[in-house]
């Protein structure tokens, strides 16, 4: 069974057959600038959820949790997301308040990893996130925060069909 699967596995196709060029040497200076581009490429490419992300987070002991969440938007080099503050991630940040992100855009070969240390942002800002959420009734919610994470590490990373992978790093906020 588990020599099939290995066989299933190794016999899926990986990289899709056109895939966007990257030239790190052309990336501009300001990494928000590179994530919105490749944002933007992505949305315009059909993705679906081009916003959705992995959240990883971890306990102080360093047992470590990850999940899928959605972007809310960029601030003050903030990736800001949102959530219960009573989950497992909301309690998590509070005794560890660092994360690492993951966007990946599979259909063009790409992924844009990030870590850094995330900030819960004000009553007043978690409410208009909430409020503003599709099929919101009016009825605030308590226990929605936003948060911010400001990264002191982002990877872009670009598939090749030739394996020569381009991955280009910047250390913001370090
Ligand atoms: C594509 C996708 C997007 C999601 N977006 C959110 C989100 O923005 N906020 C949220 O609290 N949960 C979101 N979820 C659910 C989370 O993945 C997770 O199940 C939930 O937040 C509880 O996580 P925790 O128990 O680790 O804190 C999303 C799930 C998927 C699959």
């Amino acid at each position: 069974m588990s020599e099939s699967l290995r066989a299933e596995l190794r016999a899926l196709p990986d990289f899709p057959p056109d895939m966007p060029d990257f030239d790190a040497a052309a990336a501009p200076d300001d990494p928000v600038e590179l994530f919105l581009d490749w944002l933007h490429i992505a949305i315009d490419a059909g993705i679906r959820q081009p916003h959705a992300f992995s959240l990883a987070t971890a306990t102080a002991a360093g047992v470590v949790s990850s999940r899928m969440l959605i972007l809310k938007g960029i601030e003050n080099g903030g990736w800001q997301f949102a959530s219960s503050e009573h989950s497992r991630k909301g309690r998590e940040l509070v005794e560890n308040p660092q994360a690492a992100m993951n966007f990946s855009w599979l259909d063009l070969g790409r992924q844009v990893r990030l870590v850094g240390g995330v900030t819960a942002l004000s009553d007043e800002e978690s409410e208009a996130d909430w409020l503003a959420r599709p099929g919101s009734d009016g009825t605030v919610n308590r226990e929605w925060r936003l948060y911010a994470l400001r990264p002191v590490e982002i990877e872009f990373w670009q598939g090749r069909h030739d394996r020569h992978h381009v991955r280009h790093t910047y250390r913001p906020n370090a």
